[in-house]
């Protein structure tokens, strides 16, 4: 697999001078940048997910579909530390992170968008994107102290030659100045990924990245996604509802029903999936299913 850019353009082993803390120990398991098994999670008397288990390819777009309901934003929420489950593990690099809090995990390179965007819509849309800084910068007194003075301002201008990376390669530099609020919202969606981009996430969670987009908005992201994936070297984990994105763009794809997996593999295999097509007719979705599915191939 060839080696990742890197988020200052090069091809680069020390990518922890921007304070993302180090990983060196962690223990490999194979290609796996994300690795999830045995996960399960309650509400109350519902089962919300009941054993889930996948590996995320290194370098790769994995995509989570199934059913309203099946359980996708619920694991969403697993991984990324919002929700705990009652058991299972979600291993990042080798590294058991089940215990780890949302910042800590994304500190490590876990970013995630949302479903309904989650952008601050009085603020700019550069000010927006330099809030994704954040999640390295060094809080406590100790680490400021340590971290004062120059090191500390070569931080900061590095973390700004990033953000211009991000606006230039998502194309926004014409809004940069504008409010969130006053943005179409295909435009909106993009400046939310350039956000999680500004995190220089090593895996980047996409919730529904085309969800209420025209055509040409959702090609648009689809190009968009492909670039961070191949220019950028980010590994991809994505819940989508659409079925031609998914075709399109996906290596993987995990399928769920009542929170549990029922089928894995290449996007073409999955959908052929009797389990998969059972579910899909079982929630009165199989049309939309086949489709468009059948766009995809026509297109
Ligand atoms: N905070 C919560 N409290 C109680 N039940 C919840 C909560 N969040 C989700 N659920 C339930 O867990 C199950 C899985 O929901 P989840 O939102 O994860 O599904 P989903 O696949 O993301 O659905 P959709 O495609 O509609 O977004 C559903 O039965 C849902 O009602």
């Amino acid at each position: 697999m060839p080696k990742a850019r890197g988020f200052d353009g090069e091809e680069n082993e020390d990518e922890d001078r921007v304070g993302r803390p180090q990983v060196a120990a962690m223990t490999s398991t194979g290609d796996a940048a994300l690795s999830v098994s045995g996960l399960t999670l309650n509400f109350g008397g519902l089962r919300a997910l009941s054993d889930v288990g996948f590996d995320v390819a290194e370098g790769s777009i994995t995509a989570i579909i199934g059913p309203n309901g099946a359980g996708k934003t619920s694991l969403f929420n697993c991984i990324s530390g919002f929700y705990r489950p009652q058991a299972g593990a979600i291993r990042f690099e080798g590294r058991d992170i089940s215990r780890l809090h949302p910042p800590e995990r994304a500190r490590l390179g876990l970013a995630r968008t949302f479903q309904n965007i989650a952008l601050f819509r009085g603020m700019t849309v550069l000010d927006n994107i330099k809030l994704g800084r954040h999640v390295h910068m060094r809080t406590n007194l100790l680490d400021g102290l340590i971290y004062w003075g120059r090191a500390q301002r070569e931080e900061i201008e590095v973390r700004a030659e990033i953000e211009e990376r991000v606006i230039d390669f998502l194309e926004i530099n014409h809004i940069r100045n504008h409010p969130v609020a006053s943005l179409a919202y295909g435009l909106r969606k993009r400046v939310e990924l350039a956000r999680a981009l500004a995190m220089r996430p090593k895996i980047l969670m996409l919730d529904e990245p085309v969800a209420g987009m025209n055509r040409e908005e959702t090609e648009d992201m689809a190009r968009f996604i492909l670039d961070v994936k191949e220019e950028w070297g980010v590994t991809i984990l994505m819940v989508e509802h659409d079925m031609g994105l998914v075709m399109d763009i996906s290596d993987h794809v995990v399928v769920l029903n009542f929170g549990q997996v029922i089928a894995r593999g290449a996007p073409a295999e999955v959908t052929a999936d009797e389990q998969v097509i059972r579910a899909y007719l079982g929630a009165g979705d199989i049309g939309q299913l086949k489709a468009r599915i059948a766009g995809t191939e026509a297109a």
